[in-house]
């Protein structure tokens, strides 16, 4: 955490050498070292009645992770189950370097209340009436299965899903109950892969931005909703810009379930299916920008767009702090006042870092 902490600090202070030691970094937030992780991207090998799930080795030969300690015990429960079904339904494990056979990834997502989402990523729709036909066997052994699809990756690539989704259940999305807020996971939609870090990463900004007595916000690259929905007060209008469009329809719907449930402010918040850097221009600019990009950053332009919009606070959330600390450079007129360092990522050597930045 330390080395972390540290190549942290420095990338901000070489972005910023004359702000930065103005900058007050609160202790760094750490997360549970095993269990914490709400997704797991399983590789398929081995054969249909002995098949692996976890990665493939050098030789492309699979390697069974289903006793992970990242996974928690919902998820660590269903992997026998989900391997099980492999040789029920006949899921043939796909051979890479035969380039024969059909199921390549199971990606299962677990939610804080234990219900999951599991996706058979698959290289045509061979298997999809099999799928249909077993799938009563499988909820039968896993109840708290709530969405199952089948995504397809016709294509021999190292992508782990495939543009493709067809969801065999009644239900979509698998509900995140984040607290005050509940998201909505669904398929194809970037979620945070540590909850309870994500959970307090929302809290803490929503706590920033409210510090400011913003009336107006913008949560550009805002996916199902996390940091927007998070910062919903009675009196405050909320514009959430995301360029995928069923992240946008999860996040709209998490809104109206707020809105209905009498939570004062919710239907302020509004949510748009655009690229941030298009969408911002020639806008009047908010009293707080929230910015959670990629790990290419929000890049130049945007950049530039904050740096001459005259707004007055921006909380930046990034899970690259190089490509931070380059948009940092490209910012000169807003100072990093306070940062935090969040360990989402326990044994490697990535992190999440949130920065607050006020106008000079
Ligand atoms: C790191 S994720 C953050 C999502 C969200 N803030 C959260 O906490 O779950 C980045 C998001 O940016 C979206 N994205 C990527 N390029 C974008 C663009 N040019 N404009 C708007 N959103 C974009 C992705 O689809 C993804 O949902």
């Amino acid at each position: 955490m330390e080395t972390k902490q540290r190549r942290l600090e420095a990338l901000v202070a070489a972005a910023r050498p004359g702000d930065s030691s103005h900058t007050v970094w609160l202790e760094p937030m750490v997360s549970a070292e095993s269990g914490f992780r709400s997704k797991a991207k399983m590789v398929v090998g081995g054969t249909v009645d002995d098949p692996t799930v976890g990665i493939l080795d050098a030789d492309d030969r699979g390697v069974d992770l289903r006793l992970c300690p990242l996974y928690g015990t919902d998820l660590a429960r269903a992997f026998p189950i989900l391997a099980e079904f492999i040789t029920v339904a006949r899921l043939e494990p796909y051979d890479i370097p035969a380039r024969k056979g059909e199921l390549k990834h199971i990606i299962v997502t677990v939610s804080p209340g234990g219900e999951l989402m599991a996706r058979f990523v698959t290289r045509s729709t061979e298997s999809l009436a099999r799928l249909r036909k077993h799938l009563p066997w499988l909820l039968d052994r896993l109840p708290r299965l709530v969405v199952v699809t089948l995504n397809v990756l016709p294509e021999h690539k190292a992508a782990l899903e495939g543009q493709q989704e067809i969801v065999l259940t009644e239900l979509d999305t698998l509900r995140m109950d984040m607290g005050r807020v509940t998201l909505h996971a669904r398929p194809q939609s970037f979620l945070q892969t540590n909850t309870d870090i994500a959970r307090r990463l929302y809290a803490l900004v929503a706590g920033w931005v409210d510090e400011g007595a913003a009336t107006t916000v913008w949560d550009l690259y805002c996916g199902v909703g996390g940091f927007a929905l998070h910062c919903v007060r009675e009196g405050r209008t909320i514009v959430g810009v995301e360029s995928a469009e069923q992240a946008v329809i999860a996040a709209r719907r998490s809104a109206r379930e707020m809105a209905d449930a009498g939570q004062p402010g919710a239907l302020e918040a509004a949510f748009e299916a655009a690229d941030a850097t298009a969408w911002v221009r020639g806008r009047p600019a908010p009293d707080v920008v929230i910015v959670n990009p990629p790990r290419r950053g929000i890049g130049p332009e945007l950049a530039e767009w904050i740096e001459s919009s005259g707004v007055r606070r921006v909380v930046y959330s990034s899970c690259n702090a190089v490509t931070l600390a380059k948009d940092l450079g490209a910012m000169p007129s807003l100072a990093p006042v306070r940062g935090r360092l969040l360990d989402m990522f326990p044994h490697t050597e990535h992190y999440e870092a949130v920065v607050l930045l006020e106008r000079v």
